[in-house]
């Protein structure tokens, strides 16, 4: 059943078009990961999921409604930079993420011991509790952002909005991310729309993979048109046989032609008259 709901979106800045005929409909607990040539509006997809924008065209339902314009309560959201507060204690940012109107100074009393707890019960779940009294800046890049992801995960969000959360991470802190990340998705059953530029982390971690890119081209004006959803490749099994593929040529990605996958599921999101040529990552 539908969950994310997005019907025909186009989105422009200015008179310069940056999606266009968007349509997607995403299963409540699906992950969904995003890959596409840079500047080609991943981020402003997510600002649309988010309400930061609204749409020039389409319509955009969570749970059969218009996602609401406050942020916290139905979506939480991590950037690759970290997004905590750097004068808060690793507890206080728990506490904070709680509620965007209700900073940890707004706690008092009994309701403030209860916050503080369930902010406790978060750090034991992303394995921060013995640094929950220090500040993020004595905190390893990994730890940062392990506490973004339990910032936003405190007010208990439906959906995860992830962008680019682990592109500044080394390689081995990337893949405890992953294992921590797929662990609190079990946990929790949310459902996450994850950009990243690491086409293999896409396939690993998400159901379904979306690309987009430009359908129409204009080599005299490349401004002229949108990107929509070219691809939706279905990555469930660890994204099999993709990542059996990079296994036996590592370097294949992300030029290869992904259309070219055995038993990838490519569904139709444009219509006829669309005509994609495959993704330039
Ligand atoms: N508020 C804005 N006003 C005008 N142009 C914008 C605005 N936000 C984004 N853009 C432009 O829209 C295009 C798409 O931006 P967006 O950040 O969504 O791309 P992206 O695919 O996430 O890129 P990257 O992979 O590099 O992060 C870019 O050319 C960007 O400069």
């Amino acid at each position: 059943m539908t969950f994310v709901s997005v019907r025909n979106i186009f989105q422009s800045y200015g008179d310069r078009p940056i999606l266009e005929r968007v349509n997607l409909d995403v299963a409540e607990g699906e992950f969904v990961s995003i890959v596409g040539a840079s500047g080609c509006g991943k981020s402003t997809f997510l600002r649309l999921l988010l309400a930061e924008e609204r749409p020039v065209k389409g319509e955009i339902r969570i749970d059969g409604n218009p996602p609401a314009v406050e942020p916290g309560r139905e979506r939480g959201v991590v950037f690759q930079r970290y997004s905590v507060f750097p004068h808060m204690t690793v507890r206080e940012n728990i506490v904070a993420g709680e509620s965007f109107e209700r900073a940890s100074g707004r706690f008092f009393g009994a309701e403030r011991r209860a916050a503080l707890a369930r902010a406790d019960a978060v750090l034991a779940r992303i394995g921060l509790s013995h640094v929950a009294g220090q500040y993020p800046a004595t905190l390893s890049g990994g730890m940062q952002q392990r506490l973004a992801i339990g910032q936003a995960l405190a007010a208990r969000p439906r959906i995860l909005l992830l962008d680019e959360p682990f592109g500044a991470l080394d390689p081995g802190t990337r893949l405890q991310m992953h294992d921590f990340l797929m662990e609190l998705r079990a946990e929790t059953g949310m459902t996450v729309f994850m950009v990243t530029h690491d086409l293999s982390e896409g396939f690993k971690l998400g159901d379904r993979v979306l690309v987009f890119d430009k359908t129409r081209w204009d080599a005299d004006y490349p401004d002229r048109y949108g990107a929509t959803v070219t691809y939706d490749f279905d990555a469930r099994d660890g994204g099999m046989p993709f990542q059996h593929l990079l296994d036996q040529f590592p370097g294949l990605a992300p030029e290869f032609p992904l259309s070219a996958l055995p038993g990838s599921a490519v569904r139709d999101h444009q219509g006829p008259e669309a005509a994609p040529t495959g993704p330039r990552l």
